[in-house]
């Protein structure tokens, strides 16, 4: 089996005003949409950012992997970091940690890695799950993503009017969790912090453990605040909380909270690749990391980070940012695989009214998603949807993830400066 072309659509898709540290998400996020086409007349689909930086990597990378074995993942590693050389490294939205070289190339990897995975299975007639070595769990969990939200927020363009009204104090974040739980059934809650100051935040979180008290909790404010500030609130929810994400920032700064809280420190931003992860445990500042195949190198590299996770006695979870059913597909694939992964995974799905998938193949139960049994990743695109999705991305006037300037629209003497608190 040999490639013979990719097509790389970028498309925008609906999204809600959600809140966090920088500001506000826009009304449309962005994502690429890879279709990798063989002589078999396979396509394997992959899914990543959408930004101008990634696509462009994008762009440079696929014309090079024509005649490539969707099996040879060694080889399709090698013309990426052929092609990419020491590009310098992808500007990111700040919430996933600094961009490097080693984040530029595992990010672009991983694109395409996704859709090998997925001609592998469609060739062989097997769920990705299975090359991945089997089935751990029939059913990933998944955990409520609760944000922070303004029923409407009006800068230009305008957002779509969202089903989840407004959410800027704890009645408004109890009454999401609700819907949260009664329509997708999630066993945890995750709350997006950085909003509110941060032992607000603590009182939102202790609201949320009166409602729901046996619904492991989790509190992320993306490095919003101080180490003392980090330290007072794991003080205030000592016992509350599941973990705390990313209270402060660096891998020194939260080694400085760890000595001091009782409850474990998660990351998906100061251990965003394997080059974090010596200092890290040196430092012993993180007791769970955050993995994430868009930006860890896809599956395999993923796997490896679930190895290390083990060798040192570090929890593993995994990190969401808004995305479609193709990403979706992939992370119950490889957390169907990963024994390792005993924290319920992070999505955004709840938010999204819009996909490029067919529908009716991903859904959820008690809050996890079923590891699909049919070959690849076990998602069809829907054209005419990926149509509309790109004429969205072409109409959306913007094609870099940013939500500080949707938040000036609001706010002119908006300052996204951390630590905030
Ligand atoms: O756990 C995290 O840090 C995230 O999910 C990062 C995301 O970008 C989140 O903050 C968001 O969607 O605004
Ligand atoms: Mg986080």
């Amino acid at each position: 089996m040999k490639i013979t072309e990719i097509v790389i659509t970028p498309i925008a898709m609906k999204d809600p005003p959600l809140r966090n540290i920088q500001g506000v998400h826009q009304p449309y996020a962005l994502r690429s949409i890879l279709q990798v086409r063989t002589d078999d007349g396979l396509t394997g689909l992959g899914e990543t950012y959408g930004d101008r930086a990634i696509l462009t990597a994008l762009r440079a990378v696929a014309p090079r992997l024509t005649g490539l074995d969707p099996f040879d993942l060694n080889g399709l590693e090698r013309i990426i970091g052929h092609t990419l050389g020491s590009a310098a490294g992808l500007a990111t939205h700040g919430l996933v940690g600094e961009a490097s070289d080693e984040k530029t190339l595992a990010t672009v990897l991983s694109a395409f890695e996704i859709a090998c995975w997925d001609l592998q299975g469609r060739a062989l007639k097997r769920p990705v799950v299975e090359l991945l070595g089997g089935k751990v769990r029939d059913a990933v969990p998944y955990s409520g993503y609760l944000f922070f939200k303004p029923a409407a927020h009006t800068p230009s363009p305008p957002y779509e009017t969202d089903r989840w009204g407004e959410a800027m104090d704890a009645e408004g974040i109890v009454a999401q969790a609700r819907r949260m739980v009664d329509e997708y059934g999630f066993k945890s809650l995750k709350l997006k912090g950085g909003v509110l100051p941060a032992l607000d935040e603590a009182d939102v979180i202790l609201a949320l453990r009166d409602a729901f008290p046996d619904h492991p909790l989790r509190l992320d404010p993306n490095a919003g605040w101080t180490v003392a500030t980090s330290i007072a609130v794991g003080h205030k929810l000592d016992g509350v909380l599941e973990y705390l994400e990313d209270p402060t920032a660096g891998i020194s700064g939260m080694a400085a909270v760890a000595r001091e809280v009782s409850m474990p420190l998660a990351t998906n931003m100061c251990v965003t690749a394997f080059s974090h992860l010596p200092p890290a445990v040196r430092e012993n500042a993180v007791q769970v990391v955050l993995s994430d195949h868009h930006f860890w190198g896809g599956l395999r590299r993923s796997r490896e980070l679930a190895a290390i996770c083990r060798t040192f006695g570090i929890g593993l979870s995994m990190h969401s940012n808004s995305h479609l059913g193709i990403s979706l597909a992939a992370m119950t694939h490889l957390a169907g695989a990963t024994p390792e992964l005993t924290y319920d995974c992070d999505t955004h799905y709840p938010y999204l009214v819009e996909d490029v998938v067919q529908e009716g193949v991903l859904s959820f139960t008690d809050g996890a998603v079923r590891v699909p049994s049919t070959p690849g990743l076990g998602v069809d695109l829907d054209l005419d949807s990926l149509a509309r999705l790109a004429e969205q991305y072409e109409k959306c006037g913007f094609d870099t993830r940013d939500d500080v300037t949707p938040m000036l629209a609001v706010d002119p003497a908006w300052d996204p400066v951390v630590p905030r608190w």
